[in-house]
């Protein structure tokens, strides 16, 4: 199936027509999308992925947007982190777990056995939970990556690590202590710091794996605002578990459940109108 719409929903929608969340609230306008016409930068195809004898996903095809940012929502343990790890291959990290079907990044399958998986990760970058910066500066942490790929002039590194911070919304807050130990930042500063080091070496995708949930609500609004920036450079994927977070800040949502994917499609849609009575029972509180 190569047409992004026939992929949008694995079930047939349920009848009697649903109802969703009022999005009245969200103080944004209404956004006019359509996933047949966007370029696409990751197909999903066929996605299986056990973990020994449990299988955690089943069947998932989708096509995710260039540019746009994509969520993930759905009870615990329905699969989102599960499926947000396949696409920079971090589940070859997991004993046990064993993929079958397919993911393309730009028309290449990323499960090829010829693909270096340490410049997928490159090419694809991620942000946990919980900020992770290296015990080492401010500076170090965000010119970690170039000075993996080989970078050593002071001058390139000096410019890039400016601008990754200044991408990351950071720069203002650090300018003057970059030789600071990153620690030292409140929790969400060192979350986009964590940001900053990833766009460092220029990803084409960011995910993003519940990157707000442990921060304060003004950190959040922050990670928000600058999600919402950040896609107009990189492909993004969110997984999370606030239903307001990826109404506010996603372009497109996925909704899963029991490892399926139930419903994908524009996020003003699928909250307003969604075609699924699992959806619909998910995003009015009735389960979850
Ligand atoms: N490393 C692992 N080994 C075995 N089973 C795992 C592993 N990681 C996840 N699982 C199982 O796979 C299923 C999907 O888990 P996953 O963490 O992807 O769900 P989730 O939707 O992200 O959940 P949550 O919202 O609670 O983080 C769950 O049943 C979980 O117990």
């Amino acid at each position: 199936m190569n047409d992004a719409s026939a992929v949008m929903t694995k079930k047939k929608p349920s009848k009697g027509g649903a109802h969703g969340l009022d999005l009245s609230s969200l103080d944004r306008e209404k956004r006019e999308l359509d996933l047949a016409s966007e370029e696409i930068a990751l197909r999903v195809r066929d996605l299986d992925l056990y973990y020994g004898e449990k299988q955690a996903l089943d069947k998932i095809n989708m096509d995710i947007p260039r540019q746009r940012v994509t969520a993930y929502i759905g009870p615990s343990g329905c699969g989102k982190s599960t499926l947000l790890r396949c696409f920079n291959r971090m589940n070859d990290l997991v004993d046990g777990a064993r993929i079958e079907g397919r993911i393309e990044l730009d028309g290449h399958n990323i499960y090829d056995r010829k693909v270096n998986v340490p410049q997928l990760r490159r090419r694809v970058g991620m942000v946990f939970q919980k900020p992770n910066p290296f015990p080492k500066s401010i500076y170090e942490n965000v010119a970690y990556g170039l000075r993996l790929q080989g970078v050593a002039s002071r001058r390139v590194l000096d410019e890039s690590v400016e601008q990754a911070l200044r991408g990351a919304a950071l720069w203002g807050e650090v300018k003057d202590r970059l030789h600071d130990n990153a620690l030292g930042l409140s929790g969400g500063q060192q979350q986009r710091l964590v940001i900053a080091r990833c766009i460092a070496i220029e990803p084409e995708v960011l995910l993003l794996d519940e990157p707000a949930s442990a921060l304060d609500p003004i950190s959040t609004l922050k990670i928000e605002e600058l999600i919402y920036e950040l896609k107009e450079k990189y492909t993004i994927i969110i997984v999370t578990h606030n239903m307001q977070q990826a109404a506010r800040v996603s372009d497109y949502t996925a909704f899963m459940l029991l490892g399926e994917l139930i419903e994908f499609g524009d996020t003003d849609t699928l909250f307003t109108n969604p075609a699924h009575k699992q959806t619909e029972d998910y995003i009015t509180g009735r389960y979850g």
